[in-house]
């Protein structure tokens, strides 16, 4: 399908509904997603009441369980606040902003025998509205909100779901896995004994 056949999401609901269309067979069209995701004009109103912040960390606000195919969710990053460098479990990961700037750096897989620094591959800032895609074999990230006046949000996506990921130690490259969880599900606050775990921040 090329991109003037994907069609352009009018609110928050409809790119839910076209995301449910466009996972429903086996494989995934990175492009289509992309683009569906990209025609979302961003409307606080619509994704609000998932959006929950935390003073210390940036959290993770389950939207949708997209029928056991994908998760979407609404991450909330307050000034400062940044992930570890990352991978993905070997899912697909798009990223929307839907308020503020993110700062992407992008890293290399540490080879077995590498000591020391990670090698950085490149870094951009995602503006509003834009998508941003990553998969394990592109490299490893780490997102932050560089502002110190201005929070920020952004819409994932990750197909398949995971629940854990390996997070790297940018001076030695060494890992390690971390169980991956959520703040708010579908708008309500996780009950606090099933967050306490989250360490990827
Ligand atoms: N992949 C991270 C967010 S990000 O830093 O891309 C997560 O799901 O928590
Ligand atoms: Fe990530």
């Amino acid at each position: 399908m090329d991109q003037t056949q994907v069609p352009k999401a009018g609110s928050l609901e409809d790119l839910m509904r076209i995301l449910h269309q466009l996972f429903e067979g086996d494989s995934v069209n990175v492009e289509e997603v992309q683009s569906v995701m990209e025609s979302y004009d961003t409307k606080p109103q619509e994704w609000m009441k998932y959006a929950k912040f935390d003073q210390y960390r940036y959290t993770r606000n389950l939207v949708d369980e997209g029928n056991g195919k994908f998760n979407l969710m609404i991450l909330c990053w307050g000034e400062g606040h940044g992930s570890s460098i990352h991978d993905h479990t070997d899912s697909h990961c798009f990223m929307k902003l839907l308020q503020g700037q993110l700062k992407e750096t992008l890293f290399e897989w540490p080879s077995a025998k590498a000591h020391g620094d990670m090698v950085q591959k490149s870094q951009r800032l995602l503006q509003e509205n834009q998508v941003a895609y990553i998969n394990d074999s592109i490299g490893l990230h780490r997102v932050e909100n560089g502002s110190h006046t201005e929070c920020a949000a952004s819409l994932h996506l990750y197909s398949p779901p995971f629940q854990a990921c390996q997070t790297f130690d940018q001076r030695t490259g060494h890992r390690n896995t971390v169980k991956m969880t959520f703040y708010s599900k579908r708008g309500e606050r996780t009950p606090f004994e099933t967050t306490i775990s989250q360490e990827n921040n």
